[in-house]
């Protein structure tokens, strides 16, 4: 194994529909009768080629398309958490779209049962512990979010808290401020990607406006010097995707990205893969990318796994338990 697959870390930012590898999504249209619009591999994978965040979520939301049955959900999972287990994740947070499923007519128990029973036997299977977040499309109101919501919160479904997603530019934090004060009622951990696509002011309105504990992408906060200060002050997590921000042309090239910038201004960020199965690499993939062109040694993998860990919803004792693991790994690599 690799280093960047030895280090042991936590994902925090993970669709888990992003992880549908095309193999499986032609052996779930197989089992489910499905018709895909692509129907073999290679005419499949040539829709790969994205120009921005909406041409991938175009793909992301068609090929949901061959989820039907918990069993559908559970083999995705699994298929995940074995992944991520090569891959060095001890933890892992896991976001799903509810909304993307129940406009397909799948019912919320469907979806959040499979991906459960799957999540329920991870610690022991593969040695990951993990946590279930809901992420609401921002493309969609905020009263079909409150809807979805509620219908969790009544079914007392096992999420440890809520997410935003899917189209960023024109669907700003703004538009979310009563979801989000009614998921921190509830007692919900709360997140949400900001600054991808979007400005900066995307990046601070979710902490502003919506009470976010951690932003998912953040890069576009190297913009506002201002702001990169206060994230640098608070050490808000921000967690980075550098393979899905060169797939997606947030950025024009790895070489190009700011997390170098990033680091160097005493941010908390961490790195994690996004949706795999669409960027081109699972999380020890993003480190190793990381490792060629940057060449970040021991020191800045030690700082990016422990920053993983640390701002994860894990109970304290896991967290002790992993920092205390990446302690070893330090030390095994003799510097
Ligand atoms: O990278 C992403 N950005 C926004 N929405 C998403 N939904 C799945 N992946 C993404
Ligand atoms: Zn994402």
């Amino acid at each position: 194994m690799t280093i960047h697959a030895t280090l042991p870390k936590a994902e925090l930012h993970l669709h888990i529909e992003g992880t549908l590898e095309p193999e499986l999504i032609l052996e779930l249209a197989a089992r489910n009768n499905i018709t895909l619009p692509h129907p073999t591999l290679a005419e499949l994978r040539a829709q790969y080629e994205f120009t921005d965040l909406q041409s991938f979520l175009d793909l992301y939301y068609a090929n949901m398309a061959v989820l039907i049955t918990e069993a559908d959900f559970a083999d995705m999972t699994r298929a995940y958490l074995r992944r991520a287990q090569a891959a060095g994740v001890r933890h892992a947070e896991i976001m799903f779209d509810p909304q993307a499923h129940l406009g397909r007519g799948i019912p919320l128990t469907t979806a959040v049962g499979g991906i459960e029973s799957a999540l329920a036997g991870s610690e022991a299977e593969f040695g990951i512990t993990t946590g279930l977040i809901a992420a609401f499309l921002r493309d969609e109101t905020e009263e079909s979010a409150l809807a979805v919501l509620d219908e969790l919160l009544a079914a007392e479904a096992p999420i440890i808290g809520i997410g935003l997603d899917s189209a960023e530019v024109g669907n700003p934090p703004s538009k979310f401020i009563r979801l989000f004060r009614r998921a921190r009622e509830a007692g919900l951990r709360l997140v949400a990607h900001a600054g991808e696509e979007g400005d900066a002011s995307y990046v601070s309105d979710a902490l502003d406006l919506l009470g976010a504990e951690r932003i998912d992408h953040g890069i576009r906060a190297i913009e506002d010097a201002a702001l990169v200060k206060r994230l640098a002050a608070d050490q808000v997590p921000l967690t980075v995707c550098p393979l899905s921000n060169v797939r997606l042309r947030a950025v024009d090239t790895l070489a190009a990205h700011p997390l170098p910038q990033m680091l160097s201004s005493g941010l908390n960020v961490c790195v994690n893969s996004d949706d795999p199965a669409y960027f081109g690499g699972y999380v020890e993939q993003n480190f190793a990318s990381l490792v060629a062109e940057f060449g970040f040694g021991t020191d800045i993998l030690e700082r990016l796994a422990g920053n993983s860990i640390r701002s994860s919803f894990a109970a304290d004792a896991r967290k002790a338990e992993l920092l205390a693991e990446l302690d070893g790994w330090r030390a095994a690599q003799g510097s």
